[in-house]
């Protein structure tokens, strides 16, 4: 991070006032505005979660911070500076997997490395490093298809993070994972995080997951036009068991003030889709 955005106490990533305009995907010929007024900040260091209702924009979002996007109106910056094409501060995982099938788990890893002009030999040692941050030193030689689910999702992260981005923009990461797996990469994800502790921007469907990881909560209305419509403190201490706290009376009165704002939106979210399957 520069010295002089960090002294000034900029945010990791700010979108301010964005809206998000395109040609509707029901209606060719008009138009939808997916997220409107949005005005979002990631602190450095901080973990903060946007959940909402299906199709609330949530992707569009991470979308545009990661430069993917551009805005129809408002900025974005990254710690202070304008956000101008890809951003190249953030590493992105996201539902989809990011593994190229030919590869093998530690050429996956160290592909980005490589890509930036790192010498093979120096990209591999650091790729089987953090292969091993992520549980996966043994499986180095690996190909995607002969790994499981959860392996392969440890592979996308050592991915990420072998880059040492300083933003990470995760998008439904764990959504396909079993439930004791996905608490396994929870935990796992915030213990790397609590070690070097960079910007996260999450986006997740899971009230519990959203509390369980974060900082912060920001609850999206319905769409069209969705935005911030709360905001929450998640002043439960660290370092946190995500299935732990998930028994605390603190977490469950977080659990009960952010679903007390997030479900009328959550309603009119699947009322939409209802309308728009119909
Ligand atoms: N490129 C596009 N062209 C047209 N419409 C789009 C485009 N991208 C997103 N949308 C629309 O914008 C809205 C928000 O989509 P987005 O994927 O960001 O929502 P989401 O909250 O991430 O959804 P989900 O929770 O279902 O993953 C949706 O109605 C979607 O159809």
């Amino acid at each position: 991070m520069p010295a002089s955005a960090e002294a000034a106490g900029e945010p990791a990533l700010h979108l301010a006032g964005v809206a998000c305009t395109f040609i509707s995907k029901d209606a060719p010929g008009q138009r939808y505005t997916a997220v409107q007024e949005v005005d979002l900040r990631v602190g450095a260091g901080e973990f903060v979660s946007v959940v909402g209702p299906t199709g609330c924009g949530k992707s569009t979002l991470l979308n545009v911070a990661a430069g993917l996007l551009a805005p129809s109106l408002g900025r974005v910056a990254v710690f202070g500076e304008p956000l101008v094409g890809l951003n190249r501060r953030a590493g992105y995982m996201f539902q989809a997997e990011s593994l190229m099938p030919w590869r093998t788990a530690l050429a996956n890893v160290a592909a980005g490395l490589e890509f930036r002009g790192m010498p093979a030999r120096q990209a591999q040692a650091l790729a089987q490093e953090w292969l091993g941050r992520v549980g996966l030193a043994g499986f180095g030689n690996r190909y995607p298809h002969q790994m499981s689910g959860g392996m392969r999702k440890r592979a996308s992260l050592a991915q990420v993070l072998v880059l040492d981005p300083d933003i990470i923009l995760m998008d439904e990461p764990f959504s396909a994972l079993d439930i004791q797996t996905r608490q396994l990469m929870e935990n796992e994800v915030l213990q790397l995080w609590q070690a070097k502790r960079k910007a996260v921007l999450f986006i997740t469907h899971d009230l519990d997951e959203a509390i369980a990881m974060s900082d912060r909560v920001v609850v999206m209305s319905a769409g069209p036009a969705s935005h911030p419509m709360g905001e929450f403190v998640i002043d439960i201490e660290r370092p946190r068991d995500v299935a732990e706290i998930k028994m605390t009376p603190r977490f469950r009165e977080l659990h009960a003030g952010i679903w007390d704002v997030m479900r009328a939106e959550v309603l009119k979210g699947y009322q939409q889709q209802l309308q728009k399957t119909a």
